[in-house]
């Protein structure tokens, strides 16, 4: 299985100081960050675009963004991504009825693809065409749009399904994730961990991430055993 990631959702963050927060995290054990590009379309909530990643980049040298596009259109914001220092492109399936070209055209900006399912998008939507051509594959265990909202169990199924047809792929869960709710989705087979609101919210926030990651490594261990 592939290893443990996490990446903390910025969502949680202030804003107003972001790229202190993304190193903050960094320091703390976090080997991505978790950017929510939300357009107000796609859903109902407005955060940040390229302009914004644009600058995180430049003020976190190494930084591996990934971009969770929860946007209308995400063949329009490949280039813009790119050029902003975006790492991963994670668009939403239910936003787009090309994802083999635009799988292609992510790759040919040189970004990994990834794709994320809603809650009620089934796993068996994520054809084995379409996650063979993708690096990532998201599931989401909130409804997009909002952080701080209540884990939704009954999308870990997705999640063991995915994994049963996919044992070499990230497989990213993102939506109340946190020490409460983290076994679940390790058992399930996950090894790419969102969390906004238990890391930023958490005192610790390194405990907090270092909790996550040595749960998702027990797993492991005990599944190749
Ligand atoms: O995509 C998202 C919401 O649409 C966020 O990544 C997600 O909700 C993370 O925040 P939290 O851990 O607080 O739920
Ligand atoms: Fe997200």
């Amino acid at each position: 299985m592939p290893r443990a990631i996490i990446s903390p959702s910025v969502l949680a963050s202030d804003f107003g100081i972001l790229t202190a927060e993304c190193k903050r995290m960094i320091k703390g054990g976090a080997e991505w960050l978790h950017m929510d590009v939300m357009d107000g379309h796609f859903v109902d909530n407005i955060t940040m675009g390229a302009p914004i990643l644009s600058c995180v980049s430049k003020g976190v040298p190494g930084i591996f963004m990934d971009c969770h596009m929860m946007v209308a259109e995400p063949e329009k914001w490949v280039d813009d991504i790119a050029d902003a220092g975006g790492a991963l492109y994670c668009f939403h399936l239910e936003a787009t009825n090309a994802p083999i070209p635009l799988i292609d055209a992510i790759h040919n900006r040189n970004m990994r693809a990834g794709v994320a399912i809603a809650p009620d998008t089934p796993s068996t939507a994520i054809t084995d065409e379409i996650a063979n051509a993708a690096d990532v594959l998201l599931v989401m265990t909130v409804y997009p749009g909002r952080g701080g909202q209540k884990f939704l169990e009954r999308c870990v199924p997705k999640v063991a399904e995915l994994r049963s047809r996919f044992p070499n792929k990230d497989i990213e869960v993102d939506g109340g994730v946190g020490p409460k709710t983290i076994d679940v989705c390790a058992n399930a087979g996950s090894n790419v961990i969102v969390a906004g609101s238990a890391i930023f919210g958490a005192e610790n926030p390194e405990q907090v991430i270092a909790t996550l990651k040595s749960t998702v490594e027990a797993v492991q261990a005990r599944l190749a055993n």
